[in-house]
């Protein structure tokens, strides 16, 4: 069985008597006789250590006593054909949920194991606020969001809502949504969860940062504790079936899905694990004995599991996919292909998909709908676009500038406190050589910084992180694996020191600024290299509302390879299924079947169809887990 470094540390911590678990504040911890660090992963972190562990209490509401029960030996629930029935619909319910059904399997007893008391995951956000005050907290600006075009295709699509309160989540969880502050529904909220929660299948494509997690998250949960799911775990010792899997693709991003997701799910009695690479897997497993709902992981990890016949997807009845495009692309597709197709995951149709990005390149939606049931898609703004709560800039800056530019725009900030004294910039590079050098470059200049990517350890991938947003360091330094997904409060700047090859890229690297409402800039550093980019970028940056120098628009007309994807113009949703009922000037993109609503008073330009044109480039997968 193979061993990491973690997981010898882990055993190690654990034969001291240390216990990962001891450590509660997500500081690195020292093992008494030896000067190594014990790693103690982030989902762990807080937890109270069993010494000072009050008596074990129950999750707050009742666990239904059939939740405990396992089949005899032998005993099956569905007999013979385990797909068979229908998937429980459900649309928007009126019964059950209420407060704390929890799944299956959140309560181990057959295992032995006493429930653990569940700790508060929203001390932590109390205490950020302290760091940076409460104003950030206070929920989202939703005028931000008002004229937002959006654009639903598919048969029979159910109707948005206009707040949580025409859903019935369940008690439980309106309470957590209650603690998170969240007001309303975004519209990507407004539409993906009443689509969800009636069982639809969903490819779902909104801006960065408009809150998609919750998007997703909220049906699942809300799902499992109205117990939808039909199916009791067999017993197989050591092996845990969760009801509900959320891959995405990296580490850092499964650790915050799953920080996201325990608040949502706090006394639902809905068990949340986590498991990526990098962490003890032993640690991991001990999370998944205890038993689990929904499991959030990486794919590498997750095979992992799958090999070791320590996880079943047997029963799973929720299927996510966070980043879905960049799940499906080259780097990914093996794994995930494998995972969904090639283990004993039920197939689409009973299960539940839900896929979910801010970009969807058209070739990469023709791959997803294989893992798709007559699904409806649904567009929150345009496709692959950017918020226009982003200001982008572009400057021409030679290669060998590049430094010294950066340390003026560092300069310039800083003497301005246009920002504040918290304001943090994520500055991208494109290999890790270069996040290491700029880095340390940066700190002989006297700026504070960090860096992150994949040659980086896990731990101190998360030392930087955690340093970063606390604003102890507040220049990270990185590569596209924090690209994607990434919720960091008050980044107020993003500068693409090197751009993408690829436009999405661009994209999701400057969604780390400009989130739930607020505004961010981002600057890029462009010159000769990146003429291929020209097109596209200026063509993004019409389409937000930016100001396109003209020296790059005069790149982007010469650059005749750097044909843009994005067909110029094109707004509202575009599902590749209505490619081939579209004609030039003629019927009905969005007709047949497709919804399109939104504030833009003016008739949609469309421009050239398929604009995906072969431009995508499965991107720099060295930076990627
Ligand atoms: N209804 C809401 N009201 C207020 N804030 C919200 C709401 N929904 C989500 N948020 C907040 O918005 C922020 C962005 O949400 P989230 O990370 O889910 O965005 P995303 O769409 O997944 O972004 P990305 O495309 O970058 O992954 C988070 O801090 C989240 O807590």
């Amino acid at each position: 069985m193979p061993t990491s470094w973690a997981d010898s540390v882990a055993a190690e911590a654990s034969a001291a008597g240390s216990g990962v678990g001891s450590a509660n504040n997500g500081a690195i911890g020292t093992n008494s006789g030896s000067n190594r660090s014990a790693y103690v992963p982030p989902h762990l972190r807080n937890r109270p250590s069993s010494a000072t562990q009050p008596p074990p209490v129950s999750y707050a509401g009742p666990v239904s006593s059939a939740n405990d029960r396992v089949p005899g030996q032998g005993e099956t629930f569905q007999g013979v054909n385990r797909w068979a029935g229908p998937r429980v619909g459900g649309g928007i319910s009126t019964g059950g949920g209420r407060g704390t059904g929890g799944g299956w399997n959140n309560s181990r007893s057959n295992w032995g194991r006493p429930r653990e008391r569940e700790v508060n995951p929203f001390e932590d956000d109390d205490n950020s606020e302290q760091v940076f005050g409460d104003q950030e907290n206070t929920g989202i600006n939703f005028d931000a969001y008002e004229d937002i075009p959006v654009e639903t295709s598919g048969d029979n699509v159910p109707p948005p809502v206009n707040t949580f309160a025409e859903i019935d989540l369940g008690d439980a969880l309106n309470e957590n949504i209650r603690r998170c502050k969240y007001v309303k529904p975004t519209p990507v909220q407004r539409h993906a969860i009443p689509i969800s929660l009636a069982g639809r299948d969903l490819m779902a494509c909104a801006q960065t940062g408009s809150g998609k997690t919750a998007a997703f998250c909220f049906p699942i949960i809300s799902g499992i504790m109205r117990g939808q799911h039909g199916q009791r775990p067999p017993r197989v010792p050591r092996m845990a079936f969760p009801l509900a899997l959320i891959l995405s693709p990296t580490r850092e991003l499964s650790c915050q899905i799953h920080d996201e997701a325990k608040k949502f799910s706090y006394q639902t009695g809905v068990r949340v694990v986590v498991a990526y690479g990098g962490a003890p897997i032993n640690q991991q497993l001990r999370d998944l004995e205890r038993g689990v709902d929904i499991l959030v992981a990486t794919p590498g990890r997750l095979v992992d599991l799958l090999e070791r016949a320590r996880v079943s997807l047997q029963l799973i009845r929720y299927l996510a996919l966070d980043e879905a495009d960049r799940m499906l692309d080259m780097g990914f597709e093996p794994q995930i292909r494998k995972i969904v197709q090639q283990m004993d995951m039920p197939p689409p149709g009973v299960r539940q998909t839900m896929l979910f990005s801010a970009t969807f390149p058209k070739e990469i939606q023709r791959l997803a709908a294989d893992f798709l049931s007559n699904y409806i898609f649904l567009a929150v703004g345009r496709v692959g676009s950017s918020t226009d709560l982003i200001v982008q800039r572009v400057e021409y800056v030679h290669e060998s500038d590049k430094r010294s530019h950066l340390m003026d725009l560092l300069h310039a900030q800083r003497a301005n406190g246009v920002h504040g004294k918290q304001a943090l910039t994520l500055v991208f590079v494109e290999t890790k050589k270069g996040a290491d050098a700029l880095e340390h470059w940066l700190c002989m200049n006297s700026f504070p910084a960090t860096a992150i990517h994949g040659d980086r350890t896990q731990q101190e991938r998360e030392q930087a992180l955690r340093s970063f947003k606390t604003g102890n360091t507040p220049i990270l330094v990185a590569t596209d694996v924090a690209a994607r997904g990434l919720d960091i409060p008050h980044v107020a700047h993003v500068v693409n020191f090197d751009l993408p090859n690829d436009i999405d890229d661009y994209v999701h690297r400057i969604g780390r600024t400009g989130r739930a409402g607020k505004s961010g800039l981002a600057t890029a550093f462009f010159n000769e290299n990146n003429t291929s980019l020209a097109r596209a970028l200026s063509d993004l940056m019409q389409e937000s509302n930016q100001e396109v120098p003209a020296w790059l628009a005069r790149f982007a007309a010469r650059s005749g390879h750097g044909k843009s994807r994005r067909g110029g113009g094109r707004f509202g949703g575009r599902d590749f299924r209505r490619d081939s009922s579209f004609t030039r000037g003629g019927s009905d993109y969005y007709g047949g079947g497709g919804n399109f609503s939104g504030g833009y008073g003016a008739a949609p330009s469309y421009g050239a169809p398929a604009g995906y044109g072969g431009a995508y480039n499965p991107g720099v997968t060295s930076a990627w887990d």
